[in-house]
């Protein structure tokens, strides 16, 4: 299985670049990893509603040009479906299973994704109905696609 994540902006703590490095070579026994960074839209602290919607749109461009034709798209959203770890697992299962073993998972920027790449999404999965950091979320995902993996194949791991 190919997985892409695709996100906004570059890594900036040593503290989530080690995780992620960590995850990365955990999960290349699994999967061909690929983590592709697309530029954040320098904004203002202070912006109108037009002016954070033109930053989205900007980014979820950077985004769309991204994603391949044939590539099944997991959307990070607050306002997603909240799914257990088995069911990630069961996810990428069915997904091998149906011959769509090209999957990318997208993570909004600090204003969150445009219109456009929520419709282009397949699905939209929720960590919960808190707000976290992006740069959380890119390591949080990648430890529960390897929890995914590891339950898939029956291995142990942690509870
Ligand atoms: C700082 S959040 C954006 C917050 C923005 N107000 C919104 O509602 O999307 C940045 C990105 O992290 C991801 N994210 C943050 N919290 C999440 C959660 N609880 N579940 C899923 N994704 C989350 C989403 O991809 C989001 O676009």
């Amino acid at each position: 299985m190919q997985i892409s994540i695709i996100t906004v902006g570059k890594l900036k703590e040593k503290y989530l670049r080690e995780g992620i490095a960590e995850y990365s070579k955990r999960l290349s026994a699994y999967c061909k990893l690929q983590i592709i960074e697309v530029n954040d839209e320098k904004a203002p602290e202070e912006m109108s509603t037009a002016e954070m919607e033109q930053v989205k749109r900007k980014e979820g461009e950077r985004i769309l040009a991204q994603i391949k034709q044939d590539q099944y798209v997991i959307a990070l959203a607050i306002e997603g479906q909240m799914w257990s770890s088995e069911k990630l697992s069961a996810e990428l299962d069915r997904l091998a299973l149906h011959g769509r073993s090209q999957v990318a998972f997208v993570i909004g920027g600090s204003l969150g994704l445009a219109d456009t790449v929520l419709k282009r999404a397949n699905v939209l999965l929720s960590f919960s109905k808190m707000t976290f950091p992006h740069q959380l979320v890119r390591l949080v995902l990648l430890e529960q696609v390897y929890r995914g993996f590891r339950i898939s194949r029956g291995e142990p791991y942690h509870k």
